[in-house]
């Protein structure tokens, strides 16, 4: 069935917010229609789902490789919500609570918070988000966190999308963020980039296999990484 709709967030929301979706077996997160949304003067194909079942899309790169930028973007356009891994730790170290201050040293040595905690923060704001397509950005970065995320919540990923980026792209876009991140100086990006080779590349890698993984080419403007980005999510349609 097609139907043409506007604006976006009505097509997303529900009058029905249970959590139970999260512990449906993934293989009954299939069920979706194609919608034609008019977004501007432009028209869409936009995978939306029959009931509240997740549409789950995990967005990996290395540090700097444009995760958060092209992140808001599909949330413009395609209405998604954008769960960014780090930015729940760190509102974990800004709201000082029990596990703050050990995200925090853990992230100043650009190493990995135990997935139980990582999974939680994910796994709660899932839970209480009315729109049920996910970007989750920066996450999984392990095999054990990508073991943890299918154990906890019960679901694999849709698709995966992959900013492939050189790094030294990466480490130039990191030392010239200006946000105050404790961890963007030199010697952090140069643990996180040895963290991103050994442990989040097998993860990408496994997607590889699985047929999920969207790659793109990260190097360009804002805009031409989007105009890969954009196909992967226009034209989504998975059968019932
Ligand atoms: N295509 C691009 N060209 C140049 N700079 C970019 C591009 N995309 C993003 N940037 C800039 O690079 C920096 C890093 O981008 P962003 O924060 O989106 O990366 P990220 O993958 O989320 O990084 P991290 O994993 O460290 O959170 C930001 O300052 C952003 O404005
Ligand atoms: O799943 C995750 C996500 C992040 N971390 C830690 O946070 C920093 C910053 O993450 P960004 O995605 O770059 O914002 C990362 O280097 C890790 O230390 C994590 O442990 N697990
Ligand atoms: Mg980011």
């Amino acid at each position: 069935m097609r139907r043409c709709v506007a604006p976006l967030s009505p097509l997303i929301s529900s009058s029905s917010s249970s959590s139970s979706f999260l512990r449906q077996a993934p293989w009954r997160f299939n069920i979706w229609e194609s919608f034609t949304t008019v977004i501007g003067n432009r028209v869409y194909d936009l995978p939306v789902p029959e009931d509240n079942t997740p549409f789950i899309t995990f967005v990996l790169g290395g540090p700097g490789s444009g995760k958060g930028t092209q992140c808001e973007k599909i949330v413009e356009t395609f209405g998604f919500r954008h769960l960014s891994a780090g930015d729940l730790l760190r509102r974990e170290i800004a709201s000082k609570s029990k596990d703050g201050s050990m995200i925090l040293n853990i992230i100043k040595d650009g190493k990995i918070v135990p997935s139980e905690v990582t999974v939680k923060l994910i796994q709660r704001e899932m839970e209480s988000s009315d729109n049920h397509k996910f970007l989750i950005d920066g996450f999984p970065r392990s095999e054990e966190n990508r073991i943890a995320f299918e154990r906890i919540i019960g679901a694999e990923p849709n698709i995966v999308v992959f900013f492939d980026c050189p790094v030294e792209e990466m480490v130039k876009r990191v030392l010239n963020r200006n946000q105050g991140r404790v961890d963007d100086n030199i010697d952090t990006i140069r643990k996180r980039l040895k963290v991103f080779e050994a442990l989040s590349l097998p993860v990408i890698n496994y997607y590889s296999q699985k047929g999920k993984l969207y790659t793109i080419n990260a190097v360009g403007t804002e805009d031409e990484i989007f105009e890969q980005v954009r196909p992967i999510f226009a034209t989504l349609k998975v059968s019932k």
